[in-house]
């Protein structure tokens, strides 16, 4: 067990109930299931547990294919190792640009997207929408270029020193970027927020609120034009703030570990580094409210893993690296979380419309399927130069996330 959150995490007073056209008893259950290999990339087996007497129903739910809109690749080997767990069951994805060094420029970003491409396994459709990275001197121009080349969708604010390779960003928005932003605003071209601010005299847990405060909120006062998405939201107060703001100019990505998990899952039974990442959990009402915003229906959130994979070695170590591997996990883990909220019919505009809605891009036209059925997260995955833990490493989850179906 590993978190707090895992003790309620079968629980499900709602399963038996669920109306809808989309859930049917499914066929596999208890059957062998296959998961990514990702040492040689081909399927393993692995077989399961058989279910206790008398039997849960069996269902399954059939879903738009959903995009990601908030997602570390990485780079070389790491990227080659991560990517087709986002690509087997993601359509598209919002690729962030904090790469060493970032990625500044569209020239670079055309780069980066080739060799997303490159690493793709064979026949795969998925694809990677490109994002910039915000400087100081990030110029309008380079906005009306970023526009023009069709392939980056938006440019990602990173507070300098905030998170991981954000050493580069910004250090004074409304001093040094409003040309900027202004030209964002007039190309249509979202503008991705990091929500913390970074002095060192703020409680860590109060980065996100005074952020709001202090440069949000001020922000969409000054250029009520410029689409927002704030990233990976962790409080109350983000959801309050987002639903202040009107829908369709300001919206927001959640991760599975803010639905999921408060702020004991990175003390329980010891420190746990793999819960770690920025901004960090909060307590657990703020977990809940958050729940409650992304299972209500509203069209302001959409799916942003935030999967940020980190070498096993630098997680665990004096001095951990901040970001949740949980590509592999995430749609068993977000069904997961509306099944708990009595609201898997609300799951499909979260995973599959609103994000596409948001940024003006056609929803996937096909399906996949979630099947009721258990399965085993690896332990680690092991890549050319190492190793990296997954989210709820060696649990078993429900919702089996399958096969692309036919258009
Ligand atoms: N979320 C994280 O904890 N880490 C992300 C950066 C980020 O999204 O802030 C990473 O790139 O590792
Ligand atoms: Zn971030
Ligand atoms: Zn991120």
């Amino acid at each position: 067990m590993q978190t707090a959150a895992t003790s309620t995490f079968f629980a499900n007073p709602h399963v038996k109930h669920l109306p809808g056209p989309f859930l049917r008893p499914s066929p596999h259950y208890g059957a062998l299931v296959h998961l990514p290999s990702f040492r040689n990339k081909t399927p393993i087996s692995i077989a399961m547990a058989a279910s206790p007497s008398p039997p849960p129903p069996l269902q399954e739910l059939t879903i738009t294919r959903p995009d990601d809109w908030h997602l570390h690749l990485r780079e070389g080997d790491v990227l080659a190792a991560v990517l087709p767990h986002s690509a087997m069951h993601f359509g598209r994805a919002i690729v962030m640009p904090n790469l060493k060094p970032p990625v500044t420029t569209t020239a670079r970003a055309l780069e980066y997207r080739e060799e997303i491409l490159r690493a793709l396994p064979p026949g795969s459709n998925f694809v990677p929408l490109m994002t910039l990275y915000l400087t100081d001197n990030t110029s309008p121009e380079e906005i009306k270029l970023a526009k023009k080349s069709g392939v980056v969708f938006a440019v990602k604010l990173y507070p300098s020193g905030a998170t991981t390779n954000s050493q580069d960003g910004v250090t004074d928005i409304f001093g040094k970027c409003l040309p900027v932003l202004e030209e964002m605003a007039r190309q249509e071209m979202p503008l991705l927020v990091h929500g913390e601010v970074t002095d060192q005299h703020v409680d860590t847990f109060d980065r996100e609120k005074v952020f709001i405060e202090k440069i949000l909120a001020p922000l969409v006062q000054r250029l009520p034009q410029l689409k927002i998405v704030m990233e990976h939201i962790t409080t109350m107060d983000a959801v309050n703030f987002v639903e202040s703001c009107k829908e369709g100019h300001v919206a927001a990505t959640v991760t599975p570990q803010h639905l999921l998990l408060n702020r004991n899952a990175l003390f329980q039974g010891g420190l746990q580094p793999h819960n770690y990442c920025l901004p960090v959990l909060k307590r657990e009402t703020h977990r809940q409210a958050i729940v409650s915003a992304v299972t209500s229906g509203s069209k302001q959130y959409f799916l942003g893993t935030d999967s940020a994979p980190h070498d096993k070695r630098r997680k665990e170590c004096s001095c951990g690296c901040a970001g949740i591997y949980s590509a592999p996990v995430a749609l068993s883990l977000y069904a997961k979380v509306f099944e708990q909220a009595g609201a898997l019919d609300k799951l499909e505009a979260f995973t599959s419309f609103n994000g596409p809605d948001f940024y003006g891009l056609p929803r996937n036209t096909s399906k996949i399927v979630l099947r009721k059925s258990a399965w085993k997260v690896p332990d680690t995955y092991s890549y050319s130069s190492g190793e990296i833990v997954p989210m709820f490493t060696g649990n078993t989850l429900e919702w089996l996330p399958s096969d692309q179906l036919e258009e």
